[in-house]
């Protein structure tokens, strides 16, 4: 299984956006993370429409769009409409979860579940076998630029041998705080898909440093 790199968004320069999404175009990343933070189920609010527009207009890697908001579904048809190719909902917003999958499904997106840190994966069991992805935060949502939580990767490993029955086709993300000196451990626990805001935006060359994870995920992908 190939291992999918997805630069957060959300740690561009906004006042050279169109820069940092060419650079993403031109780089071996597969995805863009675009993080939606409503300043209520998160203590920070990040950007809406007009900048989805914008990634929209110039992205040409799928966009993968984690809303950190409440009541999400009011938005899912619009943030499909906006070119969300899969759409994340936070299981700790969510009231009628099934229901919400349904409707990210209906609208032609791929369905992903988040789990803030403290939430045991195994609550998911039952939704697991109609979802595209779970997403494991390994930070507190709401920043880039946090430190990783290391029980990250004891709940990557539970998650993997809850889908390995039930759905073995399940992508699991994980997002904050991961770098090249955690990604080996991550891909060893079972990670598919790898969000990185700081350790790319910060880098002196964010091209060579996805190219660098690319390069981890090989060597791993070469040993197994
Ligand atoms: O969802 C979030 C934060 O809530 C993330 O997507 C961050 O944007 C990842 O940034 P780094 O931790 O990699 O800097």
């Amino acid at each position: 299984m190939k291992h999918l790199i997805a630069p957060s968004v959300l740690s561009a320069d906004f006042a050279n956006l169109q820069r940092d999404i060419e650079m993403i175009n031109s780089s071996a990343a597969d995805w863009f993370h675009v993080d939606i933070m409503d300043g209520v189920f998160v203590p920070n609010i990040s950007f809406g429409f007009p900048v989805m527009e914008a990634l929209k207009k110039h992205a040409k890697k799928p966009l993968d769009v984690h809303l950190m908001i409440v009541n999400p579904d009011l938005y899912i048809e619009q943030f499909a409409a906006a070119g969300a190719n899969s759409i994340t909902v936070h299981y700790e917003a969510c009231v009628h979860l099934n229901k919400t999958v349904q409707a990210i499904h209906k609208t032609g997106a791929k369905a992903c579940v988040a789990l803030n840190p403290h939430t045991p994966v195994e609550l998911l069991i039952d939704i697991l076998p109609v979802l595209d992805m779970v997403l494991i935060m390994s930070v507190n949502p709401g920043f880039g630029g946090q430190q990783f939580i290391p029980n990250t990767l004891l709940k990557i490993r539970r998650l993997k041998a809850m889908a390995a029955a039930v759905n073995p086709g399940l992508l699991i993300e994980v997002d904050g705080g991961v770098s090249i000196q955690n990604m080996g451990d991550l891909i060893a626990a079972g990670a598919d898909v790898f969000v990185a805001g700081n350790a790319i935006f910060s880098a002196e060359s964010p091209l060579e440093m996805i190219e660098t994870m690319k390069d981890i995920s090989a060597s791993a992908l070469r040993s197994i």
